[in-house]
């Protein structure tokens, strides 16, 4: 399964192009994050690729096909959908609303088995979340809210799994958590395309990254090459510091001085 993202561009209205010329691709088993600063346009360009949102220019492509050829259920058997906030409109048990992730697979009207039930528990019980089996999904926190909503996502078993802000809504502990489950993610073979305002996390998991700017510009490169202090810096309109720690072998992003003033130092 390979996902491209060709010459992709965006507008809401005629006036202004949210993001152009955006192109990448991802395979199964990798991880791509997206960077932006506020209203930069990542959601947005997450709702393209879920098909929910039509590109004014370029294709998105599934090995080969582009989406606008295929029916949303064939896309949702291989593209899965977490987004960054969900109100539901009904109080659904929360094993009821997992199991609705099976419903690419379901003939119209027909009901989820007892195979799917047992598929929705299994992904629970692997979030360490199935004490809320029980539980009306429209009573959760934010952040039990989120871990559902993955939960629910896992169970359709898509190819590629797009996260708009995974940690959203979590503490620090399951922030943490949510990086290991992405990792696991990626090393089952799922492709996680995922948003983030967390350049650590983002250093953490090492993969591909996009950088979308203030232009609707985007750039792509590993992790290591793109995430600089000078690339940081500019996009977070604030003096970031990439220090190496030798007890993790790797660089973390910290902001060493939050009184220093971007202005003052472009
Ligand atoms: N349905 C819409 N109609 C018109 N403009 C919209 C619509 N949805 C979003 N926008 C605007 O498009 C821009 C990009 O929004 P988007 O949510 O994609 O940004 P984002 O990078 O995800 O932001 P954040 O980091 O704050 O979540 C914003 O200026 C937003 O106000």
């Amino acid at each position: 399964m390979k996902l491209e993202i060709k010459d992709v561009s965006f507008s809401y209205g005629k006036d202004r192009i949210l993001f152009k010329n955006v192109s990448f691709t991802l395979d199964k088993g990798r991880i791509f994050s997206v960077l932006g600063a506020n209203g930069a346009g990542k959601s947005t360009l997450l709702k393209c690729i879920a098909n929910l949102l039509r590109p004014c220019r370029g294709e998105i492509c599934l090995d080969g096909v582009s989406l606008h050829r295929m029916e949303q259920r064939e896309v949702a058997r291989k593209i899965g959908y977490v987004p960054q906030t969900h109100t539901a409109a009904y109080g659904y048990l929360v094993r009821d609303f997992v199991v609705m992730g099976r419903a690419p697979y379901l003939r119209a009207f027909e009901k989820p088995s007892g195979e799917d039930y047992r598929m929705a528990e299994e992904v629970l019980e692997e979030m360490e979340i199935i004490h809320l089996a029980d539980r009306p999904y429209t009573e959760l926190s934010g952040g039990e809210a989120q871990k559902v909503m993955i939960a629910r996502t896992i169970v359709q078993q898509p190819d590629i799994i797009l996260m708009d802000e995974p940690t959203n809504h979590l503490d620090y502990g399951n922030q943490m958590r949510m990086m290991k489950m992405i990792m696991k993610l990626a090393g089952k073979g799922f492709g996680i395309l995922m948003t983030s305002h967390m350049p650590d996390h983002v250093l953490l998991l090492e993969g591909e990254v996009g950088i979308l700017n203030d232009e609707g510009e985007f750039i792509t490169g590993k992790a290591a090459d793109i995430m600089t202090e000078d690339n940081l810096s500019r996009l977070y309109r604030a003096k970031l510091d990439l220090v190496f720690m030798e007890e993790l072998n790797r660089k973390i992003c910290i902001c060493k001085d939050v009184c220093d003033d971007y202005r003052e130092i472009v």
